[in-house]
């Protein structure tokens, strides 16, 4: 039997789909203190969670079985995933079924926020008719800006609409013709600060939009704004928020998610003009039954299966698909990044040719994963599977892929050519056997290197003494190699080295290599 560990309260349809399936037994065990979770998880197969449960790297450590995290819902900050990814755990969620009613909620916090409802409910409860200070404004011609034109912003946009506010969208991996092709203005964030009479955020929350709507950005709002956060605490930062109310700058915000949840007593929830909900976005029947059922499909499908559905840290491929493309995902992944590290300047193209006996493969994901490991280092935001092609596509790179049936020295060859300003660099790998990664040749060398570690790839005189030079010198710093690989170009002039070290090169050292007599340059790589 495979078990199933659901940690934080799901909709029953969901749990009712895991009880019906003849090979899952399904445990619910709410409230869980973390260390009780970490007592538990290793019985576990596959953990369902919600946004209470944390899955920090101790849980994934105990997790010896666990295959699978799924989120019912959409948000993943509580869950370490590249803890996950290293670990070989799938992390996925239910991208869907909540957005309409997260939305609905957004407009909802708007139109309550904007009509003083929540205090006027508590002014008749304690016996007041408030009806002079709780004087509103219409939503009717103002304007509404949304940070974050993915599934939830866009909806709330387009519900904005039909209020008949006028909507401007600030989402910078969505292209303006996409924003005016649906029928709104796309403008640069301080032109959202500067015009909206009401924003509504609908990121997700990452190193960059913590803290987005912090003091430097309300100094850009126009006196009088709204806030409305329904996405995830932090986002607004909540001092800074205070700060800005208290001075008559916001004329008031709507949160239905904190920092810290439940944030406990702060000065913030005391203020009249911030009303709350305790992150409520998705609660509704509707949703909970849609993420529910999803998510019970999902891990389904995959323990049982081997297909992925909504991952985020793998692409959605059926598990034979995968067992057989794998690990030219990873050795894609690795030749990209390697690429990465080459390349200087930005990357105008890349040509992806897929050489031998793919037939029958979709390699599309091999070619996600190539850009998912060239770009990770470039950009400061995470790329994952999902996103890669979009955030190559938003950085103005050409993507090509060609596959020939007609293979050379190797029955499966991916080339990979990235071109910039400075040139084109070519790197090329396979797979030895089952599943060891190999990189063939870089540019003119050729070699077979295996793509994992600390590396120093140098470019040196191919004389007598040069090579020993080196060792010598990594080894007066108590650096050892673990591996060596030498390559030579096609007039035997020069070598290509690539040397793994057990420990990171310093910098110091590897300005010592760069002075040496025949070398010509050292690079340092991390793959
Ligand atoms: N309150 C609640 O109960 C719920 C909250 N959420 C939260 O709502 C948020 C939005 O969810 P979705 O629309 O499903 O996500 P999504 O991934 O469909 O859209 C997010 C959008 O934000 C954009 N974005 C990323 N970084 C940005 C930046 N620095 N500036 C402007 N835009 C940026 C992306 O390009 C994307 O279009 C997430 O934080 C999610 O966790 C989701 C469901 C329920
Ligand atoms: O599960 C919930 O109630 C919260 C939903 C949410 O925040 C999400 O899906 O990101």
């Amino acid at each position: 039997m495979l078990k199933v560990l659901v940690s934080d309260v799901l909709g029953d349809a969901g749990i009712q789909i895991f009880r019906d399936h003849a090979e899952i037994e399904v445990d619910v065990k709410t409230g869980l203190a973390p260390e009780e979770l970490i007592a538990i998880i290793g019985e576990y197969d596959a953990l369902v969670i919600r946004s209470a449960t944390r899955v920090t790297e101790a849980v994934l450590e105990a997790g010896k079985k666990l295959k699978v995290v799924g989120r019912a819902g959409i948000g993943l900050d509580n869950v370490d995933i590249p803890a996950a990814t290293k670990r070989g755990v799938v992390v996925m969620n239910t991208p869907t079924g909540n957005v309409v009613t997260t939305a609905e909620h957004a407009i909802a916090m708007m139109m309550a926020l904007t009509r003083n409802i929540p205090q006027g409910t508590l002014s008749l409860k304690e016996g007041r008719w408030d009806k002079k200070k709780l004087q509103g404004r219409e939503v009717f011609n103002k304007t509404l800006g949304v940070v974050g034109f993915g599934k939830i912003g866009s909806i709330v946009a387009d519900r904005a609409k039909g209020l008949r506010m006028k909507v401007v969208i600030y989402d910078p991996f969505v292209t303006p013709e996409q924003i005016q092709k649906s029928g709104f203005e796309s403008v640069s964030l301080d032109e959202l600060y500067a015009r909206a009479d009401y924003i509504s955020v609908h990121v997700p929350k990452l190193k960059e939009t913590t803290g987005l709507l912090n003091k430097a950005a309300f100094d850009k709002m126009k006196d009088g704004v709204m806030i409305v956060n329904c996405a995830r605490g932090g986002i607004v930062d909540e001092d800074d928020l205070q700060d800005a109310i208290q001075s008559g700058k916001v004329a008031g915000a709507a949160l239905d998610v904190f920092e810290t949840e439940p944030p406990g007593e702060c000065r913030l929830l005391e203020m009249d003009r911030l009303i709350c909900t305790p992150h409520l976005g998705a609660s509704t029947r509707e949703a909970q039954t849609n993420v529910a059922v999803a998510v019970a499909h999902q891990i389904i499908d995959y323990i049982v299966d081997g297909t992925v559905v909504n991952a985020v840290n793998v692409p959605s491929v059926a598990g034979d698909l995968l067992k057989k493309i794998g690990p030219y995902m990873e050795v894609g992944d690795r030749m990209g990044c390697l690429q990465a590290q080459l390349a200087s300047g930005p990357v105008k193209a890349v040509i992806i040719e897929y050489t031998g006996d793919f037939k029958g493969m979709d390699m599309a994901p091999v070619s996600t994963a190539i850009l998912k490991g060239l770009l990770t280092p470039m950009v400061k935001y995470a790329v994952n599977f999902v996103n890669a092609p979009i955030v190559a596509k938003e950085m103005g790179i050409k993507v090509t892929e060609s596959t020939t049936s007609e293979a050379e020295d190797y029955t499966h060859l991916i080339t990979l050519r990235v071109i910039t300003d400075a040139g084109e660099n070519l790197v090329a790998g396979t797979i030895i056997g089952r599943s060891d990664l190999k990189v063939v040749k870089i540019n003119d060398f050729r070699l077979e290197l295996v793509p994992e570690g600390h590396i120093l790839l140098i470019f040196n005189q191919d004389q007598p003494g040069a090579i020993g030079g080196i060792g010598t010198t990594l080894g007066n710093h108590d650096i050892n190699i673990g591996r060596m690989q030498v390559g030579q170009d096609k007039d035997g002039e020069h070598n290509i080295i690539f040397l793994q070290t057990d420990t990171p090169v310093p910098a110091e050292v590897i300005e010592t290599l760069r002075t040496a007599q025949m070398v010509n340059s050292v690079t340092p790589l991390e793959l």
